[in-house]
Order: C-alpha cells, then sequence, then structure tokens
C-alpha cells in the first residue's frame, strides 16, 4: 500500500529534488517542475521515456507540453499527497534530461 510521505521521511527524499528546482504547489501536497528542451521532438521524446517509467511503476504525472515546454506536477492520487514514487519518478526525470 503506498504510503504518504510523513514530516520525518519526506526531507531525505525532497529535498534533493528542490534543489534540482522542483517546488511544492501551494495549497497541495504536491511537486513540480518545469522543464525547458532544445525542441518539440526533444520535449516529446523526453515525455515518451519517462511515460515508460510511469506506467511500469504504474504512477503517472500530471503534465502539460506547449511546444519546447514540460509542465510537470506529481502527486499520488491515492494518498491524495505525495508518497515515495512521486520523489522516485522525478529522479527518473532529472535523470533523463
Ligand atoms: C488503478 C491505477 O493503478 C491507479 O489509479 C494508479 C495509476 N497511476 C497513478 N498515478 C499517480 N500519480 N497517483 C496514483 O495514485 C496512481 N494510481
Amino acid at each position: 500500500m503506498t504510503e504518504r510521505l510523513s514530516d520525518e521521511t519526506r526531507g531525505p527524499l525532497l529535498d534533493p529534488l528542490f534543489k534540482c528546482g522542483w517546488q511544492m504547489i501551494e495549497g497541495r501536497d504536491a511537486i513540480t517542475k518545469t522543464f525547458v528542451f532544445e525542441n518539440f521532438v526533444d520535449a516529446f521524446g523526453w515525455m515518451t521515456r519517462v511515460a515508460i517509467w510511469a506506467e511500469k511503476w504504474n504512477h503517472h504525472p500530471e503534465w502539460s507540453n506547449v511546444y519546447k515546454t514540460v509542465t510537470v506536477v506529481l502527486t499520488t492520487h491515492e494518498v491524495d499527497g505525495l508518497s515515495a514514487l512521486d520523489a522516485k519518478l522525478a529522479r527518473k526525470m532529472e535523470a533523463m534530461v
């Protein structure tokens, strides 16, 4: 069962992501980052690679793409907040930029 990150466990998982530009969303237990690529194909290709991992882990982003920009929101709907899966998917996104 996926668990919502506690106050004690969220720091070590989220702090490295904040250092990479991720931010909390005001009013939501969710993180967001906007990625800007060289062009649309690079942006969509990255989304495609991420989508394969999202499907493999059954954990999917909330995201939008405008030309070479992808805005991502990560949260775990089942627990209405952040879980370790969000941090895991964010790390994978960073690794594939
Ligand atoms: C039925 C399906 O397994 C669930 O809806 C999965 C799908 N992907 C998901 N993605 C995210 N971000 N949160 C979830 O709670 C979630 N649940």
